[in-house]
């Protein structure tokens, strides 16, 4: 079998790929090596003494001699302990550094390629890659690159010693060396095939159990626990059956494993008692002969055991790589501007767009403008292309055709540091991170003093509330901000887009209901929100859209009338008809 039949066989094209991240470790990682080949040359010359001691003292030797070989069995103890200590420090050094390496990476290019990306997956599969596929990789970084060099070293020592006892030995030894080295590479396509399925099964396992952490409450509210249960059990159970024909797999590798390396010790043993039989080589040998043999195979057969892991290490390598090499939706131009004022006069030109080339247009030629402090309402049925205006806005995507400007800038010439730095965003999904009240309103400037953080709380009519939480703003609003009410958070919100004080505002309102209190408070807060700034609304209330200076009317992708309140009422065209069927919102 050559080394090509193995690389096709087991994917080490994707193992390969883990290789150059060692780099800034190659001194370590070279001292782990040599701690780890020590190891097992001094472990094995120990077992071969020891042996030798044994049949010294039996055979009658000289108690000068034992006792030499005493003094050197305790020096060889302690250079061992101290390379097994070196080995394991050095090696898990290297490969956890590396993890830490992996996750900043991966989470650096998630946030690249959000949130094209963040829409195709399940952010529990992608947390199961960040944490599970990466510590997974720990396995090839701390014991298997450093373990094939020793098992290719270490046995070759033993050989030459068994060598030195008799020519034979080694030429006997040497084919079952070869037969346990080889085993695992023949269930290497299985092995492949088992890993990959065990990983994606546990990505699926492990968003199910996220959504249904997340989602409880719709869970429990819909009385939905049972089949959630029963869905989350067809996964374990899915997940179950192939860890244990993953198993099975081991197990036979590790029976024929056994099996070549009990047949290599009893073959060696009968050619050893044929030369003792024959006077070639002294009875007292015998021991060391059998410690050997034993002793020939262990660097291999943790290699075998590594190499039974490659499958699963495939795997997460091509998940975690195919995060890492998802390409960035959008780039910044070498020439982009991050300097200077910028006047906030939003202008969509004939902007196109499809979410898939292959796809029809979602936006097809949208062009309306909001000029500086000006506040645009946008309106439209569901899926007329709203959000879609609002992150082209952001640029999570270019647009396909036409352009959308701010003042004199096309967004494609500005960075996106700069082009965010101007954008403050209130979404109807508020999320508040597991952190104080206080830091996650300081998100939107992280260096704002405190005195910054209620000054924008009391405008966003959050304060009141907020003080009379058990510690203050110091209050950990837990994992989404179960603590909060929906119009206590949608404040919070808009206390942070109120301190980030960035020119644009782009808001989309909330659909959910607020109870009378709760909405004239939001209510309020936007206003405030909006004073002097220029807005863009995704908006559902018929408060908000008539209180804007402009609505535009989306259906289809296009934009099917632009005017005020009154002027598009009068025209009963498509705004009429959809505040008629009450597809706005909440009417008042
Ligand atoms: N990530 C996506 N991938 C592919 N198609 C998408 C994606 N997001 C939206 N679409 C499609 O684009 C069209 C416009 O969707 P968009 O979300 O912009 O509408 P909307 O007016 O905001 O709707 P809603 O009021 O329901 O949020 C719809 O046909 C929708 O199915």
């Amino acid at each position: 079998m050559n080394t090509t039949t193995f690389q096709g066989r087991i994917n080490l094209e994707k193992v390969k790929t883990l290789i150059p991240y060692m780099k800034s470790y190659n001194k370590k990682m070279a001292l782990g090596i040599c701690s780890g080949t020590l190891n097992q040359v001094f472990s094995i010359t120990s077992s071969a003494l020891a042996a030798y001691l044994v049949g010294l003292a039996a055979t009658g030797g000289s108690a000068e001699k034992i006792l030499s070989l005493f003094w050197l069995l305790a020096a060889l103890a302690i250079g061992r302990t101290a390379m097994v200590y070196a080995e394991m420090y050095l090696v898990h050094d290297v490969a956890y550094s590396i993890l830490v390496d992996y996750r900043n990476i991966m989470y650096r290019a998630i946030e690249r390629i959000a949130p094209a990306y963040m829409l195709k997956k399940r952010s529990g599969d992608i947390a199961s890659s960040v944490m599970a596929d990466v510590e997974v990789l720990e396995v090839f970084y701390a014991h298997t690159v450093g373990a094939y060099i020793i098992a290719i070293i270490a046995p070759l020592t033993f050989l030459v010693i068994l060598a030195y006892i008799h020519w034979l030995l080694p030429l006997v030894i040497f084919p079952f060396l070869l037969l346990v080295a080889t085993i695992p590479f023949w269930f290497s396509k299985k092995a492949s095939q088992q890993g990959k399925e065990i990983r994606a099964k546990l990505g699926t396992v492990n968003a199910e159990v996220v959504d249904g952490v997340q989602g409880m409450r719709e869970i429990v509210a819909f009385g939905r626990g049972k089949s959630y249960l029963k869905k989350l059990e067809n996964g374990t159970y899915d997940l179950g059956r192939s860890q244990i024909a993953e198993g099975k797999r081991l197990g036979l590798e590790g029976g024929l494993i056994n099996a070549a390396m009990s047949l290599g010790m009893v073959s060696i043993l009968a050619v050893s008692s044929f030369l003792v039989l024959e006077g070639t080589i002294d009875s007292a040998l015998i021991p060391t002969i059998i410690m050997l043999s034993v002793y020939v195979f262990s660097p291999i057969v943790d290699v075998s055991g590594t190499a039974r892991n490659l499958g699963s290490i495939g795997a997460s390598a091509q998940r975690v790589f195919s995060i890492l090499n998802t390409p960035t939706p959008v780039e910044d131009k070498a020439e982009a501007t991050s300097e200077g004022p910028i006047v906030s006069h939003i202008q969509y030109n004939k902007v196109k767009f499809s979410y898939n080339p292959s796809e029809e247009d979602v936006l097809k030629e949208v062009s309306f403008d909001v000029k500086p402090g000006e506040t645009v309402a946008l309106v439209g049925h569901s899926g007329a292309g709203k959000t879609t205006c609002a992150n082209l806005l952001l640029r999570f995507w270019d647009v396909r055709g036409g352009s959308i400007k701010i003042g004199d800038y096309d967004l494609r010439d500005l960075t996106q540091e700069k082009l965010r730095d101007m954008v403050a965003v209130v979404s109807q999904d508020v999320y508040l991170f597991n952190m104080s009240i206080r830091e996650n309103i300081r998100l939107g400037k992280p260096e704002a003093t405190d005195e910054e953080v209620e000054a924008a709380s009391k405008l966003a009519l959050a304060h009141d509330f907020l003080v009379k939480l058990p510690q203050g703003y110091e209050t950990n609003v837990g994992e989404r901000g179960v603590q909060l009410s929906g119009g206590q958070r949608q404040r919070i919100a808009i206390a942070r887009a109120l301190i980030k004080n960035s020119p644009i505002l782009l808001m989309d309102e909330a659909v959910s209901n607020l109870d009378a209190e709760n909405e004239r408070a939001v209510q309020k807060a936007i206003s405030e929100l909006q004073k002097g700034r220029t807005t863009l609304v995704i908006a559902h209330r018929l408060s908000t859209i008539m209180a804007a200076d402009k609505i535009v009317v989306l259906d289809k992708g296009k934009v099917a009338e632009i005017g005020s309140h009154d002027a598009l009422v009068k025209k009963n065209g498509v705004y009429s008809r959809l505040i008629a069927s009450q597809n706005i919102g909440v009417l008042e």
